[in-house]
């Protein structure tokens, strides 16, 4: 199976099926993504967990080292996006926090955290290529990023209501800094998923592609709004305006851990995700 393969330009990003003048990270030896760079030091971050990128400990464990080694290198820019043209990312891996030991479910939201920690924090400019479906953890991680470009005809948003289970503290706060508190409370109490261009409206993304490539040239465009910015000035910035919610969770990051497995391993939260779960199989029943 071909699979494709971006590559970046002075002057965009181009689709193509070939690497010749990519450069692969070396430092590290992803399982579930793949990282290349072009001659300009930005980062594409390719999630391909197959079917639908659900985020397991070890894909995130791989988004974290990812981030630690663009912080090294100074990269000076990140797309981050997924193999897939019908699912972003489906959210955290719920066979990890279903019937799951605590341990296990707290190994898996704690790596959630330091990934914000990380990339909501990054010195670098970050943009989601959002290329389908981003629910739950997948909107999450869009919302880590500084701009969301999304293809259209997809949903997005929190819907962690739906599967019996409130949306933490800092990600209430994360969505009423992105949507505004009216548009949070409505969206976060009903579990909605917003269409691409009802995301739009709402400025829960940021701008609307018609495909995979034009959302790398949108994203491409973002990160080029910066050249003629000094990198320091950008980054003393973006530190200030995400400083509050970066200490929190910092800070907090072990209560806000052992407040996610205690909710999670309620049985009454089980059973929701165990209906949920039965939902979804029969959508995908119903529609064979
Ligand atoms: C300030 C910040 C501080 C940080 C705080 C962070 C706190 C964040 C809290 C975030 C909490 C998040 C909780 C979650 O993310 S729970 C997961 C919720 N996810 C969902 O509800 C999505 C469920 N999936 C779907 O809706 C659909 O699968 C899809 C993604 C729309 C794709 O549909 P499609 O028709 O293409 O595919 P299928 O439905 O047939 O799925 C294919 C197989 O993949 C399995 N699957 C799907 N989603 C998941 C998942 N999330 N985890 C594990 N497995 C998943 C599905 O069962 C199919 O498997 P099968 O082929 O074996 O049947």
């Amino acid at each position: 199976m071909s699979s494709y393969v971006y590559k970046t330009t002075r002057r965009g990003v181009l689709l193509a099926k070939t690497v010749s003048y990519q450069v692969r990270l070396c430092s590290g030896n992803f399982r579930h993504l793949e990282v290349l760079k072009d001659e300009n030091n930005v980062a594409i971050v390719t999630m391909k967990r197959a079917p639908v990128n659900s985020l397991n400990t070890e894909l995130l464990t791989e988004i974290s080292s990812v981030l630690t080694d663009l912080e090294e290198t100074k990269c000076s820019g990140m797309i981050l996006t997924s193999f897939s043209d019908k699912v972003f990312c489906s959210g955290l891996d719920i066979y990890e926090i279903f019937k799951s030991k605590p341990s296990a479910i707290g190994t898996s939201f704690s790596t959630l955290l330091e990934v914000f920690i990380k990339l909501y924090g990054s010195t670098f400019p970050t943009v989601a290529a959002i290329t389908g479906h981003a629910p739950a953890g997948g909107c999450v991680l869009g919302l880590f990023c500084e701009y969301r470009i999304m293809v259209q005809n997809f949903k997005i948003g929190l819907n962690e209501d739906q599967l019996g289970f409130n949306a933490p503290s800092p990600i209430v706060k994360l969505m009423i800094n992105t949507i505004g508190h009216r548009n949070a409370e409505l969206a976060l109490t009903s579990g909605r998923l917003f269409t691409t261009s009802q995301a739009l409206q709402v400025g829960l993304v940021d701008e609307i592609a018609k495909d995979r490539t034009e959302a790398f040239e949108k994203a491409d465009g973002f990160l080029r709004r910066f050249e003629m910015i000094p990198p320091l000035a950008r980054n003393f910035t973006k530190q200030s305006m995400r400083r509050a919610l970066l200490q929190d969770v910092t800070i907090n990051r072990e209560k806000y851990t052992e407040g996610f497995v205690s909710m999670i391993s309620l049985h009454e939260v089980q059973q929701s995700i165990a209906a949920y779960l039965d939902n979804l199989k029969n959508k995908k029943r119903n529609a064979h």
